[in-house]
């Protein structure tokens, strides 16, 4: 296991941190939860950049254009960015967990219930202000998808670039299968607030070793400084205390 330098590894008084491991025997089917609903605008896409921990492809969130509805939200919630989070090499990279087994790359869409709050920076703070949609990477085949993506890394190499991206249609990253598990949990990253819903794909997409390689050429570092790759960008797993993973399949 990787050190982490990042962050810190406990928020003080923290009960529903992220990320976990999920243990599929654990988990508990409801048969309550509904089916997500997706609806992404591709129009929506602004632009690709490099935040110093990422990559993250951010989305217009004025209005109610890319939404997620159903599962176990109470509400719609708004498609804000996407990112990734992945490792130095394929045995692991992922921020959860299956059954304590690592996948080498893990996909975040983030969104946030703008029925309820009128900014995201206000539903960062509320115990139902994000929903994040977890989708894990496994090696295997090309993705032809996520290439239009590789292929606009190399001009976002470092910290801070960011070039205009105008149509991606995100779904194309979300697997068919419609099987999720669902958690109360938290941001991986500061301020680690306890905002966020969480519903991780049970089946991964499939993802080549160029696509991973090309998620590690890029730098935590800006232009000029000395290079650091951007690799093991994931956060340890987190207790689960007094959680219960709940299934929406058997
Ligand atoms: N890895 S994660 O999906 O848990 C994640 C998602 C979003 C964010 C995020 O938006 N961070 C920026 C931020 C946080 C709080 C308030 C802000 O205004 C911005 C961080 C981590
Ligand atoms: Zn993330």
């Amino acid at each position: 296991m990787p050190k982490h330098p990042l962050f810190p590894l406990t928020i003080p008084g923290g009960t529903r941190q992220s990320p976990i491991n999920i243990q599929w025997r654990d988990s508990v089917y409801d048969p309550f939860l509904k089916p997500l609903k997706i609806s992404y605008d591709p129009t929506t896409c602004l632009h690709i950049w490099n935040n110093g921990y990422s990559f993250l492809v951010e989305f217009d969130d004025s209005a109610d254009r890319s939404i997620i509805v159903g599962g176990p939200l109470e509400n719609q919630y708004r498609l804000k960015q996407f990112h990734f989070h992945w490792g130095a090499i394929n045995e692991w990279g992922s921020e959860h967990t299956v059954d304590s087994k690592f996948y080498p790359a893990e996909l975040h869409l983030v969104h946030w219930n703008a029925v309820v709050y009128p900014t995201f920076e206000e539903a960062v703070m509320e115990g139902n202000g994000l929903a994040v949609i977890g989708v894990f990477l496994k090696l295997g085949a090309h993705h032809e998808g996520l290439q239009m993506l590789v292929d606009a890394l190399p001009a976002i190499k470092h910290k801070d670039a960011v070039i205009e991206f105008d149509v991606f249609d995100p779904s194309c990253l979300i697997p068919s299968c419609p099987d999720y598990w669902t958690y109360a949990g938290s941001l991986t990253t500061p301020p680690l607030t306890e905002s966020v819903t969480w519903i991780i794909k049970k089946q991964p997409i499939e993802v080549d070793e160029n696509q991973l390689e090309a998620f590690r050429m890029l730098l935590f570092t800006s232009d000029g400084e000395e290079e650091k790759r951007m690799v093991d960008n994931f956060r340890p797993l987190q207790p689960l205390m007094n959680r219960t993973v709940r299934s929406s399949f058997q």
